[in-house]
C-alpha cells in the first residue's frame, strides 16, 4: 500500500486521523509539534507517542519531507534551492540573508498560467499546483530553516491561483499548534486574481504585494494578459475597501523596463492611480531572460522615478537585486533543469 503523508496536515486533519486510529485526542497536538516545531523526518522520532501508536501510524503514513535536489550559492550569500515535485518537475526557493533578516522566497505552483511576457516561469506554462506539503517542505527542508524570519510568496507561480493550498500553508505557519509566526512576517505577491483576492484579504492578516508594472491599461495588457480579465483599476478599487494603515502592509511591485514604463509620464499616472492608498512602491530591476526584448532601466531613470513618487507622498524604494550570479530571476534554474532532463530523454 502506498503511504500517505503527514506533512501539510492541519490540527483538525490530524485529529481526524488519530480518532480513526483509536489514539487519544491529545496525540494530534503532539504529532503537530513533531511536524512543525521539532520538524522530525521520521515517525519513529515522535518519542512521546507510544511505540504501538508509532507503528500503527507508520503502517499507513510517512512524514513526506524531502531535501532539495540541487543548490546554487551566490557570492552575496543568497542560495537558490531546487526541489523535485510529486509531478516529477522542479520548483525553486531562494534564501536571502540580509543583516538581521533571513527571508525565503517560496513557490506556489509548478509553472504558471498567467503568461507574463517578462517572466521565465510564465514561459514554462502551467504544469501543476503545489500541495500544501510541497509548499511547507520548501520552508522546512532547507538547511537554514530555523534561521528564517520572513517568507515571501514570490517564487514560481501565482499564489492566488492555488489559494486553497496556500491558505492552508498560511494557517500552519500562523497557528499556535504550527509555526506560531505572526502573519506580519509573511507577504503574498499576486498579479491580482480578483476572484480570490477578497478571500485572501478577509481570511488572513498577511501582507499583500501586487505586481503592477504599468499604470496604463493597454501597455500593461501588452506584457500581462491578466489585465484583460482583471483590470488593475478594479483591483485597486477593491483594495480601497481595506485598511492598510496599521500593521498590515500593502505594496506594489514595479519592474522598471527601459523606454517602456520608466518615464515621468508613467510615474505621474502611477501616482494618480494609487492616490489615497496607504502603500509602498518597490521598484525592481528587470532580470533579463532569453528571448525577451526588454532591458532594465538605467539607475538614473530609476532614481528620478523614485524621487518623484516620494515627493508625491508615497514610500518608494529601489529594491536591491540579490543573487544576480546564480540566475536569481525565478524559473531560470528549474527551466534549465527541465531542459537537461528533456535532453536526456
Ligand atoms: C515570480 S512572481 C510570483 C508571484 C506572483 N505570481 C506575481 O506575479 O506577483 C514574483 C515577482 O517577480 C517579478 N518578476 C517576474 N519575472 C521577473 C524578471 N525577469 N525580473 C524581475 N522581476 C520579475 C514579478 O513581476 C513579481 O513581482
Ligand atoms: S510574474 Fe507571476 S503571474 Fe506572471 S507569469 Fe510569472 S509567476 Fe506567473
Amino acid at each position: 500500500m502506498e503511504k500517505k503523508y503527514l506533512a501539510g496536515k492541519t490540527l483538525d486533519e490530524l485529529s481526524g486521523i488519530v480518532a480513526r486510529m483509536g489514539m487519544p485526542r491529545f496525540t494530534a497536538g503532539q504529532i503537530a509539534a513533531w511536524l512543525y516545531e521539532k520538524r522530525v523526518r521520521n515517525i519513529d522520532e515522535m518519542t512521546n507517542l507510544s511505540k504501538q501508536n508509532r507503528e500503527h501510524l507508520a503502517a499507513e503514513y510517512e512524514i513526506g519531507y524531502s531535501v532539495p535536489v540541487e543548490e546554487m550559492r551566490s557570492v552575496d550569500g543568497t542560495v537558490k534551492y531546487l526541489f523535485k515535485t510529486t509531478s516529477g518537475n522542479f520548483v525553486e526557493s531562494v534564501y536571502i540573508p540580509d543583516r538581521d533578516r533571513a527571508t525565503l522566497c517560496v513557490s506556489s505552483q509548478v509553472g504558471c498560467k498567467m503568461n507574463c511576457y517578462f517572466c521565465m516561469t510564465g514561459k514554462q506554462g502551467f504544469n501543476s499546483q503545489l500541495t500544501v506539503r510541497e509548499i511547507m517542505n520548501q520552508i522546512i527542508s532547507i538547511p537554514e530553516s530555523a534561521k528564517l524570519t520572513n517568507l515571501v510568496f514570490m517564487g514560481m507561480g501565482e499564489p492566488l491561483d492555488n489559494l486553497d493550498e496556500v491558505m492552508t500553508a498560511l494557517t500552519i505557519l500562523t497557528a499556535k499548534w504550527g509555526f506560531a509566526w505572526s502573519p506580519k512576517r509573511i507577504t503574498v505577491s499576486t498579479i491580482g486574481v480578483k476572484r480570490n483576492l477578497t478571500r485572501f484579504l478577509e481570511e488572513t492578516d498577511c501582507h499583500l504585494a501586487v505586481s503592477l508594472h504599468n499604470p496604463f491599461p493597454e501597455e500593461r495588457l501588452s506584457i500581462m494578459p491578466v489585465q484583460k480579465a482583471y483590470p488593475i483599476a478594479d483591483i485597486i478599487s477593491l483594495l480601497r475597501n481595506y485598511d492598510f494603515s496599521h500593521q498590515r502592509r500593502l505594496s506594489f511591485e514595479y519592474i522598471m523596463f527601459s523606454g517602456f514604463n520608466d518615464s515621468l509620464k508613467h510615474a505621474e499616472a502611477l501616482a494618480k492611480l494609487l492616490k489615497g492608498l496607504d502603500c509602498r512602491i518597490n521598484l525592481i530591476r528587470f532580470h533579463a531572460i532569453p528571448g525577451v526584448n526588454l532591458k532594465t532601466s538605467v539607475e538614473s531613470d530609476m532614481v528620478i522615478f523614485r524621487d518623484y513618487l516620494n515627493r508625491k507622498g508615497f514610500t518608494c524604494t529601489i529594491r536591491t537585486s540579490r543573487g544576480e550570479d546564480i540566475f536569481a530571476a525565478c524559473g531560470m534554474l528549474s527551466t534549465a533543469k527541465k531542459g537537461e532532463i528533456g535532453n536526456k530523454c
